[in-house]
């Protein structure tokens, strides 16, 4: 079975260049629908999600080529308006081709996607949202129609600032006939990201970042070279990894606005923090410190991507700390791993009370999502002796080879894909 053999106690040195950020990647890439011609998308991170919405566009009948990085697609020739039911299941973002699919062909056909084990994430706001542009839904068996011979732009009010419904509304609406306002919107940069992509394609889409969107359809648009911006999850587990190992790490390659949640927590357990431009400086303590509160939100509050990950942090401090996590109802699968390794944690229904204990020790352990993935192979640089982490599919969906990032900075990680190896 595939896992990570991490021989942990091993401060974490050195600088490395944060990957691009796949949830502004994921969203851009189905964008790219919106507009026949040639797209070159910059700084895509090698993730298996990445793969999974090049295997759905090819399918739909687009053509690319990887380059390094970059990725270059030809969205002349769509075949197809419906989506294979086997890659819709492999992750959530397979949502985002619903919007712009129903503005390029009038039409989509797809089944409920899949994604990490996190809690129930329903799909209600998408469908509401594209319906009030004017597109008829039909669920059936399996699956979800979704038509409209024109879209019309409309007043939408999200019940929650849903980050994958404001994006799809925002794809659907760029060509609809007049101006839409979403409401409630999710704040997050990827999507103001996806709204500086939009725009450079000729649309005409303001206010990403703030509660209010307004779109203005166009008639046209044309195909653009864009970068995404730098993963700011990625970014604060690197960060998270280098504090708890007692660390001193350079990221470059960040937005330091977009990580402030995350770098006022690190800076609230004793973590020195520098920055300069868009470099990152992160020197760990001896002994971290507790930090009482943290309550993950919608940005710019806490983000829940990087609750796992300070969990693990936080489980070796001195003193104590509360998480809630008001996002995901089922995003505590990891407090069980880390209770293997040692942590002192108390799970409630929606929080969890963390005692600091002075170390963790390895184990062999599961992880069951992505971040929870992530928190385990961090948590397992900073143990004594040496933790298994099984379960690399979840982190393989956003990290690019994260073994060798962390070998890079004197991580002592490895990647086994032979049979099991015996503790
Ligand atoms: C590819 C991508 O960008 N993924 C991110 C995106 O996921 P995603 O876009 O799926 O997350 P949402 O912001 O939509 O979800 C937030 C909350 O709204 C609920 N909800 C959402 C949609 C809906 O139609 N109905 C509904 O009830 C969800 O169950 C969840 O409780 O934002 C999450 C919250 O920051 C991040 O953890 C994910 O990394
Ligand atoms: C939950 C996440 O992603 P997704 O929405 O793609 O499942 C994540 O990135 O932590």
């Amino acid at each position: 079975m595939e896992q990570y053999v991490i021989k942990g106690g091993k401060p974490l040195y050195g600088t490395i260049r944060v990957q691009g950020a796949k949830n502004s990647a994921l969203p851009i890439l189905a964008a790219t629908l919106l507009v026949e011609g040639i797209h070159e998308i910059r700084d895509v991170p090698h993730l298996s999600d990445i793969d999974v919405m090049g295997k759905i566009l090819k399918a739909l009948g687009v053509k690319m080529r990887w380059d390094g990085n970059n990725i270059k697609m030809e969205t002349s020739t769509i075949k197809t308006f419906r989506i294979p039911e086997s890659l819709m299941r492999q992750m959530r973002s397979s949502i985002f081709l619903m919007g712009p699919m129903l503005s390029r062909l009038h039409e989509v056909i797809i089944t409920p996607p899949g994604g990490c084990a996190i809690g129930a994430r329903p799909i209600d706001l998408h469908l509401k949202g594209l319906s009030l542009l004017g597109a008829k839904i039909e669920e059936g068996d399996g699956f979800i129609r979704c038509t409209a011979t024109k879209l019309k732009g409309a007043n939408i009010h999200l019940d929650l600032p849903s980050v994958g419904a404001t994006e799809n509304i925002m794809m659907a609406a760029v060509r609809a006939e007049g101006r839409t306002v979403i409401r409630n919107a999710a704040r997050e940069p990827e999507i103001a990201d996806l709204e500086r992509f939009l725009n450079r394609m000729g649309a005409d889409v303001s206010g990403a970042g703030t509660n209010t969107i307004v779109i203005r359809g166009v008639r046209r648009l044309h195909p653009v070279s864009y970068e995404v911006i730098p993963d700011r999850i990625v970014a604060g587990t690197l960060a998270a990894a280098a504090a708890m190992t007692g660390g001193e790490i350079l990221l470059t390659h960040v937005v330091l606005d977009h990580m402030g949640s995350t770098l006022e927590l690190l800076e609230r357990t004793g973590t020195t923090l520098k920055h300069e431009g868009d470099s990152l400086w992160i020197k760990g303590i001896p002994r971290l410190k507790g930090v009482g509160d943290v309550v993950t939100g919608p940005y710019p509050g806490f983000p829940t991507d990087m609750q796992p990950q300070i969990m693990a942090l936080l489980s070796i401090t001195e003193g104590s700390s509360i998480i809630s996590e008001r996002i995901f109802d089922g995003r505590f699968k990891h407090v069980q791993e880390l209770v293997r390794m040692g942590a002192n944690l108390q799970p409630g229904e929606h929080s969890v009370e963390i005692q600091g204990v002075p170390y963790l020790k390895g184990a062999t352990v599961q992880a069951t999502d992505l971040r929870a993935g992530a928190a385990l192979v961090i948590a397992g640089l900073a143990a004594q002796g040496t933790t298994r982490v099984l379960g690399l599919n979840h982190i393989d969906r956003g990290y690019d080879h994260l073994d060798r990032t962390l070998l890079q900075l004197g991580g002592q990680i490895q990647r086994w894909s032979g049979k099991v190896v015996s503790c």
